[in-house]
Protein backbone atom coordinates (compact mmCIF):
# COMPACT_ATOMS: atom_id res chain seq x y z
CA UNK A 1 0.00 0.00 0.00
CA UNK A 2 1.07 3.39 -0.51
CA UNK A 3 0.70 6.09 2.04
CA UNK A 4 -2.01 7.73 1.35
CA UNK A 5 -5.18 8.22 2.67
CA UNK A 6 -7.89 6.68 1.02
CA UNK A 7 -10.83 8.65 -0.48
CA UNK A 8 -12.97 6.59 1.77
CA UNK A 9 -11.63 7.68 4.60
CA UNK A 10 -12.40 11.54 3.97
CA UNK A 11 -15.68 11.21 3.18
CA UNK A 12 -16.40 9.21 6.04
CA UNK A 13 -14.62 11.67 8.54
CA UNK A 14 -11.92 9.04 9.35
CA UNK A 15 -9.14 11.34 8.15
CA UNK A 16 -9.42 13.81 11.15
CA UNK A 17 -7.61 14.13 14.23
CA UNK A 18 -7.91 12.03 17.16
CA UNK A 19 -9.04 14.42 19.16
CA UNK A 20 -11.98 15.03 17.07
CA UNK A 21 -13.50 11.33 17.96
CA UNK A 22 -12.61 11.86 21.49
CA UNK A 23 -14.88 14.93 21.19
CA UNK A 24 -17.53 13.28 19.71
CA UNK A 25 -17.63 10.68 22.47
CA UNK A 26 -17.73 12.98 25.00
CA UNK A 27 -20.53 15.25 23.46
CA UNK A 28 -22.31 11.47 22.91
CA UNK A 29 -21.63 10.63 26.73
CA UNK A 30 -23.74 13.84 27.70
CA UNK A 31 -26.25 13.63 25.26
CA UNK A 32 -24.99 17.37 23.84
CA UNK A 33 -25.30 18.10 20.28
CA UNK A 34 -25.34 22.23 20.26
CA UNK A 35 -26.73 23.63 16.63
CA UNK A 36 -23.70 25.96 16.02
CA UNK A 37 -22.23 28.42 13.62
CA UNK A 38 -18.37 27.99 12.86
CA UNK A 39 -16.36 29.70 10.61
CA UNK A 40 -13.03 29.56 8.78
CA UNK A 41 -10.75 31.97 8.80
CA UNK A 42 -7.26 33.14 8.33
CA UNK A 43 -6.82 36.60 9.32
CA UNK A 44 -9.53 37.72 12.03
CA UNK A 45 -9.56 41.55 10.25
CA UNK A 46 -8.31 42.59 6.47
CA UNK A 47 -4.69 43.13 6.30
CA UNK A 48 -4.45 44.50 2.65
CA UNK A 49 -2.33 41.14 2.02
CA UNK A 50 -4.44 39.07 -0.39
CA UNK A 51 -4.80 35.21 -1.11
CA UNK A 52 -6.68 33.50 -3.86
CA UNK A 53 -9.03 31.17 -2.31
CA UNK A 54 -8.69 27.41 -3.36
CA UNK A 55 -9.73 24.14 -2.71
CA UNK A 56 -13.46 24.30 -1.80
CA UNK A 57 -14.52 22.39 -4.26
CA UNK A 58 -13.63 19.61 -2.39
CA UNK A 59 -14.74 21.08 0.62
CA UNK A 60 -18.30 20.73 -0.91
CA UNK A 61 -17.95 17.39 -1.60
CA UNK A 62 -16.83 16.75 2.12
CA UNK A 63 -20.22 18.46 3.26
CA UNK A 64 -22.71 17.32 0.53
CA UNK A 65 -25.07 15.10 2.33
CA UNK A 66 -24.62 16.27 6.07
CA UNK A 67 -27.47 18.15 7.98
CA UNK A 68 -25.56 21.47 7.32
CA UNK A 69 -25.86 24.76 5.66
CA UNK A 70 -22.72 26.42 4.59
CA UNK A 71 -22.00 29.60 3.14
CA UNK A 72 -18.40 30.62 1.58
CA UNK A 73 -16.71 32.93 -0.94
CA UNK A 74 -16.71 31.42 -4.28
CA UNK A 75 -13.60 29.99 -5.76
CA UNK A 76 -11.37 32.58 -7.21
CA UNK A 77 -11.77 34.98 -4.83
CA UNK A 78 -8.92 37.51 -3.50
CA UNK A 79 -9.32 37.58 0.43
CA UNK A 80 -7.55 39.31 3.17
CA UNK A 81 -9.15 38.79 6.04
CA UNK A 82 -13.17 37.18 7.79
CA UNK A 83 -13.97 34.04 7.06
CA UNK A 84 -13.91 33.16 3.77
CA UNK A 85 -16.45 29.78 5.13
CA UNK A 86 -19.45 29.52 7.67
CA UNK A 87 -20.97 26.31 8.39
CA UNK A 88 -23.77 25.95 10.06
CA UNK A 89 -25.12 22.39 12.01
CA UNK A 90 -25.59 20.28 14.56
CA UNK A 91 -21.77 20.46 15.98
CA UNK A 92 -21.74 16.65 15.41
CA UNK A 93 -22.86 16.42 11.82
CA UNK A 94 -19.04 18.22 11.26
CA UNK A 95 -17.14 17.84 14.41
CA UNK A 96 -14.72 15.20 13.13
CA UNK A 97 -14.70 17.20 9.19
CA UNK A 98 -12.17 20.36 10.41
CA UNK A 99 -9.03 18.88 9.92
CA UNK A 100 -9.94 17.69 6.23
CA UNK A 101 -11.92 21.31 5.68
CA UNK A 102 -8.66 22.90 6.55
CA UNK A 103 -6.46 20.82 4.46
CA UNK A 104 -8.50 21.01 1.73
CA UNK A 105 -7.87 24.68 1.75
CA UNK A 106 -5.18 25.35 3.24
CA UNK A 107 -2.29 24.05 0.66
CA UNK A 108 -4.40 24.50 -2.42
CA UNK A 109 -4.85 28.44 -1.70
CA UNK A 110 -1.10 28.54 -0.81
CA UNK A 111 -0.39 27.28 -4.33
CA UNK A 112 -3.37 29.13 -5.92
CA UNK A 113 -1.74 32.62 -4.28
CA UNK A 114 1.92 31.55 -5.50
CA UNK A 115 0.58 30.72 -8.81
CA UNK A 116 -1.03 34.16 -8.96
CA UNK A 117 1.83 35.94 -8.32
CA UNK A 118 3.82 34.18 -11.18
CA UNK A 119 0.85 35.04 -13.31
CA UNK A 120 0.72 38.75 -12.22
CA UNK A 121 4.21 38.87 -12.94
CA UNK A 122 3.83 38.24 -17.33
CA UNK A 123 -0.02 38.15 -17.40
CA UNK A 124 -0.18 37.76 -21.13
CA UNK A 125 3.29 35.05 -21.25
CA UNK A 126 2.45 31.38 -21.36
CA UNK A 127 2.80 29.55 -17.97
CA UNK A 128 2.84 25.79 -17.31
CA UNK A 129 2.45 24.29 -13.99
CA UNK A 130 5.34 21.84 -13.77
CA UNK A 131 5.21 21.23 -9.90
CA UNK A 132 3.66 17.52 -9.61
CA UNK A 133 7.20 16.05 -8.84
CA UNK A 134 7.66 18.36 -5.91
CA UNK A 135 4.08 17.06 -3.91
CA UNK A 136 3.24 13.49 -3.14
CA UNK A 137 1.51 11.92 -6.31
CA UNK A 138 -1.70 11.67 -4.72
CA UNK A 139 -2.07 15.54 -4.44
CA UNK A 140 -0.75 16.54 -7.84
CA UNK A 141 -4.55 17.24 -9.00
CA UNK A 142 -4.54 19.66 -6.07
CA UNK A 143 -1.07 21.81 -7.75
CA UNK A 144 -2.38 21.92 -11.13
CA UNK A 145 -6.08 23.33 -10.73
CA UNK A 146 -4.32 25.55 -7.92
CA UNK A 147 -2.45 26.89 -11.14
CA UNK A 148 -5.03 26.99 -13.18
CA UNK A 149 -7.25 28.64 -11.26
CA UNK A 150 -4.29 31.35 -10.70
CA UNK A 151 -4.88 31.69 -14.35
CA UNK A 152 -1.96 29.53 -15.58
CA UNK A 153 -2.71 27.97 -19.25
CA UNK A 154 -1.46 24.23 -18.89
CA UNK A 155 -0.26 22.05 -16.39
CA UNK A 156 2.28 18.78 -16.97
CA UNK A 157 0.50 16.03 -15.05
CA UNK A 158 -1.49 13.39 -17.10
CA UNK A 159 -3.99 11.80 -14.79
CA UNK A 160 -4.47 15.72 -12.77
CA UNK A 161 -5.92 16.06 -16.44
CA UNK A 162 -8.01 12.97 -16.26
CA UNK A 163 -9.45 14.18 -12.85
CA UNK A 164 -10.42 17.70 -14.69
CA UNK A 165 -10.74 16.37 -18.05
CA UNK A 166 -7.83 18.56 -19.44
CA UNK A 167 -5.02 17.88 -21.92
CA UNK A 168 -1.76 17.75 -19.57
CA UNK A 169 1.03 19.52 -22.08
CA UNK A 170 4.51 19.84 -21.62
CA UNK A 171 7.60 19.30 -23.49
CA UNK A 172 10.36 16.50 -23.26
CA UNK A 173 12.83 15.28 -20.95
CA UNK A 174 16.35 15.19 -20.57
CA UNK A 175 16.20 11.26 -20.14
CA UNK A 176 14.37 11.13 -24.00
CA UNK A 177 18.10 12.98 -25.38
CA UNK A 178 20.02 10.72 -23.16
CA UNK A 179 18.68 7.60 -24.34
CA UNK A 180 20.15 9.05 -27.87
CA UNK A 181 23.29 9.68 -26.63
CA UNK A 182 25.93 12.71 -26.97
CA UNK A 183 25.55 14.41 -30.70
CA UNK A 184 22.17 12.54 -31.46
CA UNK A 185 20.16 15.09 -29.91
CA UNK A 186 18.40 15.37 -34.18
CA UNK A 187 17.97 11.66 -33.06
CA UNK A 188 16.00 12.46 -30.12
CA UNK A 189 13.91 15.29 -31.05
CA UNK A 190 13.27 13.41 -34.78
CA UNK A 191 12.06 10.36 -32.99
CA UNK A 192 9.52 12.65 -30.84
CA UNK A 193 7.70 14.61 -33.74
CA UNK A 194 7.13 11.05 -35.45
CA UNK A 195 5.88 9.42 -32.64
CA UNK A 196 3.80 11.89 -30.75
CA UNK A 197 0.68 13.20 -31.80
CA UNK A 198 0.64 15.99 -34.17
CA UNK A 199 -1.30 17.70 -31.91
CA UNK A 200 1.48 18.18 -29.07
CA UNK A 201 2.95 21.44 -29.50
CA UNK A 202 6.60 20.70 -30.89
CA UNK A 203 8.92 21.90 -27.74
CA UNK A 204 12.45 20.42 -27.99
CA UNK A 205 14.43 20.79 -25.43
CA UNK A 206 17.79 22.62 -26.29
CA UNK A 207 20.56 22.06 -23.22
CA UNK A 208 21.50 18.36 -22.84
CA UNK A 209 24.91 18.08 -24.22
CA UNK A 210 25.47 21.12 -25.90
CA UNK A 211 25.58 24.76 -26.30
CA UNK A 212 21.42 25.81 -26.17
CA UNK A 213 21.74 28.44 -28.99
CA UNK A 214 23.55 26.10 -31.36
CA UNK A 215 21.02 23.44 -30.10
CA UNK A 216 18.09 26.14 -30.51
CA UNK A 217 19.10 26.39 -34.05
CA UNK A 218 19.74 22.65 -34.91
CA UNK A 219 16.12 21.75 -33.47
CA UNK A 220 14.94 25.27 -35.57
CA UNK A 221 16.09 23.84 -38.84
CA UNK A 222 14.36 20.10 -37.91
CA UNK A 223 10.83 22.26 -37.60
CA UNK A 224 10.24 22.08 -34.07
CA UNK A 225 7.61 25.36 -33.12
CA UNK A 226 9.75 25.91 -29.65
CA UNK A 227 12.70 25.38 -27.81
CA UNK A 228 13.04 24.89 -24.35
CA UNK A 229 16.03 26.47 -21.85
CA UNK A 230 16.41 24.29 -18.76
CA UNK A 231 20.11 25.16 -18.21
CA UNK A 232 21.16 23.18 -14.76
CA UNK A 233 21.79 26.23 -12.29
CA UNK A 234 25.19 25.67 -12.24
CA UNK A 235 26.40 26.62 -15.97
CA UNK A 236 23.82 29.75 -16.10
CA UNK A 237 25.81 32.38 -16.33
CA UNK A 238 23.85 35.15 -17.27
CA UNK A 239 21.00 33.26 -18.43
CA UNK A 240 19.58 36.52 -19.51
CA UNK A 241 21.90 37.02 -21.87
CA UNK A 242 21.76 33.27 -23.00
CA UNK A 243 18.03 33.57 -23.74
CA UNK A 244 18.13 37.01 -25.40
CA UNK A 245 21.68 35.25 -27.66
CA UNK A 246 19.08 32.22 -28.88
CA UNK A 247 16.46 34.73 -29.91
CA UNK A 248 19.05 36.64 -31.33
CA UNK A 249 21.02 33.40 -33.33
CA UNK A 250 17.28 32.05 -34.34
CA UNK A 251 16.00 35.09 -36.14
CA UNK A 252 19.32 35.50 -37.61
CA UNK A 253 18.58 31.65 -38.84
CA UNK A 254 15.05 32.79 -40.01
CA UNK A 255 13.12 30.74 -37.24
CA UNK A 256 11.44 34.79 -35.92
CA UNK A 257 8.78 32.29 -35.02
CA UNK A 258 10.61 29.70 -33.40
CA UNK A 259 9.14 30.15 -29.23
CA UNK A 260 11.41 30.06 -26.46
CA UNK A 261 10.14 28.37 -23.28
CA UNK A 262 11.99 28.60 -20.31
CA UNK A 263 12.09 26.24 -16.56
CA UNK A 264 14.17 25.47 -14.20
CA UNK A 265 13.60 27.50 -10.49
CA UNK A 266 11.39 30.09 -12.24
CA UNK A 267 9.94 32.61 -9.80
CA UNK A 268 8.17 35.93 -10.53
CA UNK A 269 11.34 37.77 -10.03
CA UNK A 270 12.98 35.62 -13.35
CA UNK A 271 9.67 35.87 -14.82
CA UNK A 272 9.62 39.74 -14.72
CA UNK A 273 13.76 39.33 -15.54
CA UNK A 274 13.00 37.17 -18.83
CA UNK A 275 9.31 38.11 -19.92
CA UNK A 276 10.36 40.26 -22.98
CA UNK A 277 12.93 38.04 -24.44
CA UNK A 278 11.02 34.86 -23.54
CA UNK A 279 7.52 33.30 -24.99
CA UNK A 280 6.95 31.04 -22.01
CA UNK A 281 7.81 29.47 -18.33
CA UNK A 282 7.50 26.20 -17.01
CA UNK A 283 7.00 26.95 -12.97
CA UNK A 284 7.18 24.17 -10.37
CA UNK A 285 8.87 24.94 -7.10
CA UNK A 286 7.11 28.33 -6.61
CA UNK A 287 3.99 26.92 -6.32
CA UNK A 288 4.69 23.70 -4.20
CA UNK A 289 7.25 25.30 -1.77
CA UNK A 290 4.25 27.60 -1.02
CA UNK A 291 3.54 27.71 2.85
CA UNK A 292 0.08 26.62 3.63
CA UNK A 293 -2.54 29.47 4.84
CA UNK A 294 -3.03 28.95 8.65
CA UNK A 295 -6.44 28.24 8.11
CA UNK A 296 -8.41 27.78 11.67
CA UNK A 297 -12.17 26.86 12.15
CA UNK A 298 -13.86 28.20 14.84
CA UNK A 299 -16.67 27.99 16.58
CA UNK A 300 -18.76 31.39 17.20
CA UNK A 301 -22.02 30.69 17.73
CA UNK A 302 -23.52 28.50 20.08
CA UNK A 303 -27.56 27.93 19.87
CA UNK A 304 -28.06 31.51 18.26
CA UNK A 305 -25.80 33.11 20.63
CA UNK A 306 -22.23 34.54 19.99
CA UNK A 307 -19.28 32.69 20.97
CA UNK A 308 -15.52 31.70 21.04
CA UNK A 309 -12.20 31.01 21.99
CA UNK A 310 -10.41 34.52 23.51
CA UNK A 311 -8.46 36.25 20.81
CA UNK A 312 -11.59 35.55 18.29
CA UNK A 313 -14.18 37.78 16.95
CA UNK A 314 -17.56 35.98 18.25
CA UNK A 315 -20.96 35.90 16.17
CA UNK A 316 -21.86 34.97 12.28
CA UNK A 317 -20.05 37.42 10.07
CA UNK A 318 -20.20 37.95 6.39
CA UNK A 319 -17.37 39.97 4.65
CA UNK A 320 -17.65 42.66 2.24
CA UNK A 321 -16.43 44.42 -0.86
CA UNK A 322 -16.17 47.99 -0.05
CA UNK A 323 -16.91 50.45 -2.71
CA UNK A 324 -12.84 51.35 -2.86
CA UNK A 325 -12.20 47.93 -3.29
CA UNK A 326 -10.95 47.22 -0.14
CA UNK A 327 -12.80 44.18 2.37
CA UNK A 328 -14.71 44.95 5.44
CA UNK A 329 -15.62 42.21 8.27
CA UNK A 330 -19.06 42.80 10.13
CA UNK A 331 -21.62 40.76 12.27
CA UNK A 332 -24.03 39.32 9.44
CA UNK A 333 -27.24 40.54 10.99
CA UNK A 334 -25.61 43.91 10.17
CA UNK A 335 -26.09 46.36 7.92
CA UNK A 336 -22.78 45.86 6.22
CA UNK A 337 -20.76 49.39 4.95
CA UNK A 338 -22.22 51.46 2.69
CA UNK A 339 -22.43 50.62 -0.73
CA UNK A 340 -20.66 46.94 0.69
CA UNK A 341 -21.47 44.10 -1.74
CA UNK A 342 -21.57 40.53 0.34
CA UNK A 343 -18.87 38.22 -0.81
CA UNK A 344 -20.86 34.75 0.73
CA UNK A 345 -22.85 32.92 -1.73
CA UNK A 346 -24.65 30.25 -0.53
CA UNK A 347 -22.19 26.71 -0.43
CA UNK A 348 -24.74 24.05 1.04
CA UNK A 349 -28.73 23.83 1.75
CA UNK A 350 -29.52 21.08 3.31
CA UNK A 351 -26.97 19.37 2.59
CA UNK A 352 -27.08 19.55 -1.18
CA UNK A 353 -24.34 21.28 -2.85
CA UNK A 354 -26.18 24.57 -4.26
CA UNK A 355 -22.80 26.46 -5.64
CA UNK A 356 -21.16 25.50 -9.16
CA UNK A 357 -17.46 24.96 -9.25
CA UNK A 358 -17.04 26.17 -12.80
CA UNK A 359 -12.93 26.55 -13.10
CA UNK A 360 -12.70 28.84 -16.06
CA UNK A 361 -15.29 31.11 -14.02
CA UNK A 362 -13.16 31.18 -11.12
CA UNK A 363 -9.86 31.82 -13.32
CA UNK A 364 -11.80 34.79 -14.41
CA UNK A 365 -13.06 35.73 -11.01
CA UNK A 366 -9.38 35.94 -9.62
CA UNK A 367 -7.73 37.68 -12.59
CA UNK A 368 -10.40 40.59 -12.43
CA UNK A 369 -10.35 40.13 -8.51
CA UNK A 370 -5.95 40.33 -8.82
CA UNK A 371 -6.58 43.87 -11.56
CA UNK A 372 -8.97 45.06 -8.47
CA UNK A 373 -6.68 45.18 -6.02
CA UNK A 374 -3.69 45.61 -7.55
CA UNK A 375 -1.97 42.04 -6.28
CA UNK A 376 1.35 42.60 -6.14
CA UNK A 377 1.65 43.35 -9.20
CA UNK A 378 5.08 44.96 -10.02
CA UNK A 379 6.20 43.91 -6.47
CA UNK A 380 9.22 41.35 -6.14
CA UNK A 381 7.26 38.69 -4.79
CA UNK A 382 8.81 35.58 -4.15
O1 LIG B 1 12.40 24.04 -10.90
P1 LIG B 1 10.91 23.94 -10.93
O2 LIG B 1 10.25 25.27 -11.12
O3 LIG B 1 10.37 23.17 -9.79
O4 LIG B 1 10.50 23.15 -12.26
C1 LIG B 1 10.24 21.80 -12.30
C2 LIG B 1 11.23 21.06 -13.11
O5 LIG B 1 10.99 21.19 -14.49
C3 LIG B 1 12.23 21.11 -15.16
O6 LIG B 1 12.64 19.80 -15.26
P2 LIG B 1 12.90 18.94 -16.60
O7 LIG B 1 11.63 18.62 -17.27
O8 LIG B 1 13.93 19.57 -17.44
O9 LIG B 1 13.42 17.65 -15.86
P3 LIG B 1 14.48 16.57 -16.29
O10 LIG B 1 15.82 17.21 -16.06
O11 LIG B 1 14.19 15.46 -15.34
O12 LIG B 1 14.24 16.24 -17.71
C4 LIG B 1 13.11 21.89 -14.23
O13 LIG B 1 14.46 21.56 -14.43
C5 LIG B 1 12.65 21.52 -12.89
O14 LIG B 1 13.41 20.51 -12.33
Amino acid sequence: MFDIVPESAIEGGRATDAYFLRTEEALNHAGRNPRVVAEVTADQFPTGEFELLAGLKDVARLLAGRDVDADALPEGTLFDGGPVLRVEGPYLEFARLETSILGFLSHPTAMATAALEARRAAPETSLLSFGARHVHPSIAGTVDRSALLAGFDGFSHAAAGDIMDREASGTMPHALVICFGPGNQEDAWRAFDEAVDPDVPRIALCDTYDDEVDEAVRAAELGFDSVRLDTTGSRRGDFRHIVRETRWKLDVNGHEDVGIFVSGGITPRTIRWLADVADGFGVGSHITSADPVDFALDIVEVGGKPAAKRGKLSGKKAVYRTPDGGHHVALADSEGPEGGESLFEPLIRDGEVVAGFDLDAATERAREDAERVGFRSGSGAE
